[in-house]
């Protein structure tokens, strides 16, 4: 998605607000998962939550287990249909799933060339900000090790590059950091302070009170609804 072009997803429900500076806008969301065995029994996740996300931001976004953090950025990002509401976007956005989406056989090298291609990168580009990733992550030394030879916070480190690799305007994390070890910990959020210097934005789904001074705003999921504070 080039950075002019704006993705507006309109479903059945309310309009979205959107301004002149606005990265992303999300109104009126609902989503229902069908309970397994009740036949036409459905949960209710999602019951109006929404969320604005500007330039310069980074934004946690908290809750209890199950609360539909996971089920709300999926849906922000355009990889889970809503039942209702209107989700509008400006600009690329860039989302890290809970669970990696890798293929076991490659290597992070190829995950990285892969992923360039699809994102529509210049090999140029693709090689600036693999290095960039390598360096700012520590992970150079995986470069030609399959992803199925990876340890746990490795493979943590090759997700969240994968998200980063084209630079988005607005960045979806959901739970970046399970397992990595401190020194990491400390670059991420060192990337993430720089992207935000930069005017991008970035969404995290966090479940420790330690990293609230690192947020610019909270935004907690709670009775199917979002509450900012
Ligand atoms: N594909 C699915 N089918 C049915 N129910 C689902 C599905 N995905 C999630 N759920 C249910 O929806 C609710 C919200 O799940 P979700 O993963 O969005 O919560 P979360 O706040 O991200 O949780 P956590 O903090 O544990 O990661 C939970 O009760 C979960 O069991």
């Amino acid at each position: 998605m080039e950075a002019s072009e704006t993705r507006t997803q309109v479903l059945p429900g309310n309009d979205g607000a959107w301004g002149a500076a606005t990265l992303l806008s999300a109104v009126g969301i609902e989503k229902a998962y069908r309970r397994l065995g009740r036949r036409r029994k459905r949960a209710q996740v999602l019951a109006g939550a929404g969320i604005e996300l500007y330039p310069g931001e980074v934004v946690g976004l908290v809750g209890e287990n199950g609360s539909g953090k996971s089920t709300f950025m999926k849906v922000l990002v355009g990889a889970l249909d809503a039942d209702a509401g209107t989700v509008t976007t400006r600009g690329r956005i860039g989302y890290c799933p809970q669970e990696p989406l890798v293929y076991s056989r490659l290597t992070c090298d190829e995950h990285i060339e892969l992923f360039g291609r699809a994102y529509g990168m210049p090999d140029a580009d693709v090689r600036r900000s693999r290095n960039e990733l390598y360096e700012g992550l520590n992970f150079a030394r995986y470069a030609g090790v399959r992803v199925d030879r990876l340890s746990g916070g490795t493979l943590s480190k090759l997700n969240l590059a994968l998200a980063l690799l084209p630079d988005p305007d607005v960045l979806l994390l959901d739970e970046p950091y399970a397992g990595f070890d401190w020194d990491t910990y400390l670059r991420f959020w060192d990337l993430v302070e720089a992207r935000r210097a930069r005017g991008k934005s970035v969404l995290v789904v966090s479940h420790f009170v330690v990293d609230e001074h690192r947020f610019t705003r909270i935004v907690d999921v709670r009775d199917g609804r979002t509450w900012s504070r």
